[in-house]
């Protein structure tokens, strides 16, 4: 019998699930997708089959209370009508930070959730949302396998000297490195730029996942060797709503000169700061691309100078560049944004077709340019559902 694998995204006003079935061994294919938005505030639910037609869709009312536990709850049985007769095999997770302890993906037990839960002060923004999903899963159907896997895996790999702060070693030794995230939708942008282009992901590529969050992976051979953020996931790019790189001593000035407490600078940086920040209009793009406010447009100027910024930085890393690819809601979704961030990297001989780039084909780079540049849809969900497969079959095997 065809097996089934829900792979859930949870965030900290959306989560996003997909159900896949598999045949032994064969890929996962896609039956069921879906999303709620505004959890917390107004929550909306959308699940479409593979081709895109809407099986359901609900609202709840502004201030009507939506729990993870209530949610899952619902989506489990939702989805036991909506499987076929396939067998529900497990539950896979994206689970933002993995730190040291974790490198590849893990089944959820109570020692490895409280491995997770430790790691909970460097994604506050993303851990806490995770863990509730694996709690709530295990609160309605505590039999169902559930399987962790980490943003933070894909750059395991990476060069030492990637991996380190100039700091004190004893630091180092208690987990002070560079991590990086993003790791699942890097990895199969790597997958798939393997099968649609292999010579150029056996090159030298920069990937921009471009997102709420957002980051740049270096890529030799399709595998990380550097990337943007580091050891949490404020490090690097301009954000939604999270600052990227800025001089640690302006943390230590607010702290020791204007009196502000932990609690407030971590909100700043990771809440009040990147283009909601900088633009006080917004923190998503859409916003700010059809805002005619001037300090919208500083906004993504700064978005696209700082995206150039760390791609010059990266091709230093890589010792040059074959490839650029775009990926996420900014770089999957904004034609503009993309060439404002090209236009900065005309001097690598990075060349766009404006009129690819406008129609959002998948080669939009000219003919002439010395950089490819692509644009990949991503798909952490698949992901997460192919990792789940794999470690469940393992210890299928190993029963
Ligand atoms: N058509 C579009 N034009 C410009 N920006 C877009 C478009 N569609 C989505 N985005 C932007 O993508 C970002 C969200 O990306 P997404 O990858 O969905 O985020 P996350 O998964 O991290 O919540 C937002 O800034 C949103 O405005
Ligand atoms: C790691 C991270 O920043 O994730 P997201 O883009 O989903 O916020
Ligand atoms: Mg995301």
């Amino acid at each position: 019998m065809a097996q089934a694998i829900l792979s859930l995204n949870a965030g900290s006003s959306s989560i996003k699930f997909a159900v896949f079935k598999s045949e032994q061994q064969a890929d996962p294919v896609l039956s069921v997708a879906g999303k709620v938005e505004g959890i917390g505030t107004a929550p909306h639910l959308v699940a479409r089959d593979s081709r895109g037609a809407v099986l359901t869709e609900r609202r709840w009312d502004k201030g009507q209370a939506l729990t993870h536990e209530a949610f899952f709850g619902d989506l489990l049985d939702w989805l036991d009508e909506h499987l076929d007769g396939c067998d529900l095999a497990g539950v896979g997770h994206r689970i933002v930070h993995g730190g040291e302890a974790y490198a590849a993906p893990v089944l959820v037990t109570p020692e490895t959730l409280a491995g997770m839960e430790a790691l909970t002060p460097l994604a506050p923004l993303h851990q806490p949302h995770n863990l509730a999903a694996i709690r709530a899963v295990a609160d309605v159907r505590p039999d169902l396998a559930q399987v962790a896997c980490f943003d933070t895996a894909f750059h395991a790999g990476q060069p030492e000297v990637a991996r380190r702060f100039a700091i004190p070693h004893e630091l180092e030794d208690r987990g002070m490195r560079r991590y990086g995230f993003h790791g699942l939708s890097y990895e199969y942008i790597a997958l798939h730029l393997a099968r649609i282009d292999p010579s150029l992901a056996a090159g030298r590529v920069i990937a921009a996942h471009l997102g709420n969050g957002a980051s740049l992976c270096a890529m030799q051979g399709g595998r990380s060797v550097d990337t943007t953020m580091s050891f949490t996931t404020l490090d690097g790019l301009v954000m939604g709503t999270r600052s990227g790189s800025i001089d640690p001593g302006l943390i230590l000035y607010l702290l020791l000169q204007e009196g502000c407490t932990a609690e407030s600078v971590q909100r700043l940086l990771y809440e009040r700061s990147g283009l909601l920040g900088v633009s006080g209009v917004s923190s998503d793009m859409r916003a700010l691309l059809e805002s005619d406010d001037p300090r919208a447009d500083e906004a993504v100027e700064l978005f696209a100078y700082r995206f150039a910024r760390e791609a010059g930085a990266l091709t230093s890393s890589l010792g040059g560049l074959d490839g650029l690819v775009f990926t996420a809601g900014i770089g999957e979704n904004a034609p503009a944004v993309r060439a404002l961030a090209c236009r900065r990297l005309t001097w690598l001989g990075v060349v766009l077709d404006d009129e690819a780039n406008k129609r959002g084909a998948a080669l939009i780079s000219a003919p002439g340019s010395a950089v490819t540049v692509r644009v990949v849809p991503t798909d952490e969900e698949q992901m997460i559902a192919r990792h789940t497969l794999h470690l469940l079959s393992q210890r299928q095997e190993t029963t």
